[in-house]
């Protein structure tokens, strides 16, 4: 049977499908209002072109979903960053969410393991035009802000970092980051409600990467509430995201 316009439009899929299972909401069908209504129309279309490309990746599930990117840049905006962090690259939708917000002379400083993947979205990002502000580094991240902080002008330099790299280093990241993040600035963490296992029981049915690094995402997220360092702000984001601002 044919389907008039109302019912194909009832039956469309969700744009950005493959990563609406990230969204805390209960209803697809309100996040999908969301991403539709508040998110895609304001999108940056180099955003959209890289959002689009990174869906075709098997593993495409790893960048942050639209929603999140308009969060950061309403973020870096908000705080008036200019010297920013990324830990965690991948194809560079927060990385260009981040670039695009902030100022001309703003940077972020983005580090990743692969250069290759940083490589599939760099076209992108040069057709945007502010590749100039980022200085993308390959490696293993916790080796290189060790490194920065021998040097101590670049402690308490950093206005905004955002951490959405291996979970199982978070704490180690956070005992670096605290320390490059200026007093006042922002450091945002991903993934901090890892695909709401933080909150089932422990024998629940997962799957095995969520289960493995369940506990580490648990420690985290108990450690920043008692951080006197910091003041946190968790949100049902994404994957749930942590702010935490440094006071001292
Ligand atoms: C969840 S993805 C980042 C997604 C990205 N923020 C985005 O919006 O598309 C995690 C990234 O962290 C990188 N990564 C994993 N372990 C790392 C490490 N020890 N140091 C630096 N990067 C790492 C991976 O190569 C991967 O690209």
């Amino acid at each position: 049977m044919a389907l008039n316009n109302d019912e194909k439009q009832q039956n469309k899929p969700i744009e950005h499908n493959e990563l609406a299972h990230k969204s805390l909401l209960q209803s697809d069908a309100l996040y999908q209002y969301i991403l539709e209504t508040s998110v895609f129309p304001r999108e940056h279309p180099c955003l959209k072109e890289l959002r689009k490309m990174t869906e075709k990746h098997s593993r495409n599930y790893m960048a942050i979903p639209a929603d999140e990117g308009q969060l950061l840049s309403m973020l870096i905006k908000l705080t008036n960053a200019k010297n920013t962090l990324e830990i965690g690259v991948f194809t560079g939708y927060s990385l260009l969410s981040t670039a695009l917000a902030l100022p001309s002379d703003g940077k972020v400083l983005a580090l990743d393991v692969s250069r290759e993947y940083y490589e599939l979205g760099l076209p992108i990002i040069e057709k945007s035009g502010v590749a100039n502000k980022i200085d993308f580094r390959e490696g293993h991240a916790l080796p290189f802000l060790d490194e920065l902080l021998q040097d101590k002008n670049n402690k308490g330099t950093f206005d905004f970092v955002f951490v959405d790299a291996d979970k199982d280093n978070y704490l180690n990241y956070h005992k670096r980051v605290i320390e490059l993040v200026k007093v006042g600035g922002l450091i945002g963490y991903d993934n901090t409600l890892w695909s709401g296992s933080v909150a089932a029981p422990s024998d629940a049915p997962m799957m095995d990467n969520i289960k493995h690094l369940r506990g580490y995402v648990i420690e985290l997220n108990k450690y920043l509430a008692q951080d006197i360092r910091i003041e946190i702000c968790q949100l049902p984001v994404g994957d749930g995201i942590t702010l935490c601002r440094r006071i001292s």
